[in-house]
């Protein structure tokens, strides 16, 4: 590609450090929280929220569960101060959340920081600097020890602004452009600061190290975040922060690497919302632990409400693949994904598995506020015959035998491609119903009835054939099989083979019944047909007409045959019918 000699590596590998978290699997807990959205998230957007919005995020996450949230930067503007003096005043805080304010260390922004801040009982001063060669050599134009300096300075002063106000509040430092520091550097920086503050154990201080700018591959982040854990001062004393964005889409990977390597909190946002490719998304860290067995402590039971809130408040959109929340991620449009799953389903409800083991579908759709019926299962022209049955079958009870499964399936799926459109749960049924029940053209059951001579059922059926009322008579070892030989014995149609089933559809005293018939022909050809009514008998009946009706070539075949019965023989037959 043009230009790659225009790059070169911008982070600095960290001194040999203990790589033995590399072997851990997974975090055994959770890890602090600390939402962002309603700073870093909030200072990205095109149009940054306004008061209301930010209220009604807060309150979501708050209800969350998250007990760190970064609420703005006071300094900024008059909304980013009006909104924590609103939460101050309408006693929005819970003793339980601590809320953080950032601030660049200038005295006047810490100063202003501090007059916003009067009044809450627990809160995180966050105190940062640019520590990285390109803003020492570029922005700043300083030396190393006068932006150790700035970062000092501003420790101390947070230390007496807080003394002075009789407050109790947390700090933070964050070497800004970490990823952009030489590591020995940046652990200089911030032991200077941490002996500023002194951290104990009743007062922890929180160091954060963010990849304001992600530069390297995950492991290597992991093993700088490693680097500072294993050489910070007074480290038992400081919780240890990341705060990863998402240059180069591995903001999560950095997030769990770091985690292994020593980190104790995380910094980031819903979604992934923040400066340019945005922080780490706080969802999928946490879905993450989810689904590996390790409780988040950060409630997503309600995905889609969470998401629409999102949408709302930042003029954002959440990707239809971004994990564990986007439209389509539970989606499964194509045949074999459909059948596993169907399959996996059935496996379950069978009671055989504790865990969450469905094929296919990383966790169980239910546990962020998913439904089975319209979020996984999606038919369009990819689909199969696992798909189609299961929607059938989850929607509307009705449980094809297997081949008519196939066979509708492929009538689906040519509806589908043809209109080149999903078809929804409704539209299918749609299809079913004009093509597959109760078809009644060309013939249509009028009435019927059996009687039995000797060991042989008489069967007589009345049907309406191209407008003309016919009566027809078949003989049979069974009464549907009387019927069926007065139609076939009719038109001069040869079974060569059928194949039957029945299953309830609805429970109680007027409940239908589906029958289904398929018929194999001299040619080897199966049609299929449905039939659905109180008296299974009747459902049979139409289901083999259904069967019977689309078989190829019937309509000429009835019109060709042209019968015709007397009418005085019809109307003596619907008396008789009707008495029974
Ligand atoms: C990676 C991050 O997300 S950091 C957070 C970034 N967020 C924001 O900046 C949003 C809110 N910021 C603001 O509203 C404004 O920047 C304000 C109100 C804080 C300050 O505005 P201004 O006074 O106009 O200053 P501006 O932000 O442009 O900063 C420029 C000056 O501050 C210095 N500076 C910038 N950051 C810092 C810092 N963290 N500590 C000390 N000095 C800093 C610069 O070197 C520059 O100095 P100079 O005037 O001597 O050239
Ligand atoms: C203020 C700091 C922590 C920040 O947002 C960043 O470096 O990305
Ligand atoms: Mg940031």
């Amino acid at each position: 590609m043009r230009n790659v000699e225009h790059y070169k590596k911008g982070y600095y590998m960290p001194p040999v450090v203990d790589m033995s978290w590399a072997y851990k699997d997974c975090p055994d807990k959770a890890p602090v929280w600390c939402s962002v959205d309603l700073r870093d998230g909030n200072q990205a957007l095109i149009i940054p929220m306004s008061l209301d919005e930010k209220i009604e995020f807060y309150k979501t996450l708050v209800a969350m569960g998250f007990k760190e949230i970064e609420v703005g930067f006071p300094a900024a503007s008059e909304t980013e101060y009006e909104f924590l003096r609103y939460l101050v005043e309408h006693d929005m805080i819970p003793d339980d959340v601590t809320v953080q304010v950032l601030t660049q260390a200038r005295e006047h922004i810490i100063r202003k920081t501090f007059e916003a801040l009067q009044g809450v009982k627990n809160a995180i001063v966050h105190v940062y600097n640019s520590t990285s060669f390109a803003q020492r050599q570029q922005v700043f134009r300083m030396s190393k020890e006068e932006i150790k300096q700035i970062a000092v300075d501003g420790a101390k002063l947070l230390q007496r602004l807080t003394d002075e106000a009789g407050a109790d509040y947390r700090f933070e430092y964050s070497p800004e452009s970490f990823t952009g520091t030489e590591p020995e550097y940046a652990l200089e920086v911030c032991n200077a600061v941490l002996d500023v503050w002194k951290p104990t154990a009743d007062r922890k201080a929180i160091i954060n190290l963010p990849s304001t700018v992600q530069m390297s591959m995950p492991h290597v982040f992991a093993a700088q975040i490693a680097y500072m854990s294993q050489n910070l001062k007074y480290r038992d004393n400081v919780v240890l922060s990341v705060h990863p964005h998402n240059d180069r889409g591995t903001g999560v990977a950095d997030a769990e690497m770091a985690l292994l390597a020593g980190a104790d909190r995380v910094e980031g946002t819903l979604f992934g919302n923040g400066e340019r490719t945005g922080n780490v998304d706080i969802v999928t860290v946490a879905m993450n632990m989810f689904a590996l067995g390790v409780d988040p402590q950060l409630d997503f039971s309600n995905m889609p409400k969470l998401v629409d809130t999102y949408e709302r408040v930042t003029r954002m959109h959440v990707h239809p693949r971004q994990p564990y929340a986007g439209q389509l991620v539970f989606a499964a449009f194509s045949g074999s994904h459909q059948d596993a799953i169907a399959k996996g389903m059935h496996f379950r409800e069978e009671g055989n598995e504790q865990y969450w083991t469905c094929p296919y579908l990383y966790i169980d759709p239910h546990d962020v506020g998913r439904t089975y019926d319209s979020d996984v299962i999606r038919i369009n022209s990819q689909s199969g015959k696992g798909g189609v049955g299961f929607i059938m079958e989850q929607n509307y009870g009705i449980d094809m035998p297997k081949k008519m499964r196939e066979d509708f399936s492929y009538f689906v799926k040519s509806v589908s491609d043809h209109k080149h459109q999903e078809l929804k749960p409704a539209e299918i049924y749609d299809v079913f119903e004009q093509n597959y029940l109760n078809v009644g053209w060309p013939l249509k059951v009028e009435n019927f009835f059996v009687q039995k001579f000797g060991g042989q059922w008489i069967g007589k059926i009345l049907v309406k054939a191209d407008e003309e009322e016919v009566i027809l008579e078949g003989r049979g070892n069974g009464q549907l099989n009387a019927i069926s030989n007065a139609i076939c014995e009719a038109y001069g149609i040869e079974i060569d083979n059928l194949v039957y089933s029945e299953h309830d559809l609805d429970r109680g005293s007027d409940s239908r019944g589906i029958a289904y018939f398929g018929l194999t022909d001299k040619q080897g050809r199966t049609t299929w047909g449905a039939g659905v009514d109180t008296d299974t008998m009747t459902a049979s009946i139409f289901a083999f007409i259904t069967a019977i009706n689309r078989m190829e070539g019937m309509a000429q075949r009835v019109r060709f045959r042209h019968l015709t019965s007397d009418p005085a023989a019809v109307s003596e037959f619907k008396a008789i019918a009707g008495q029974h």
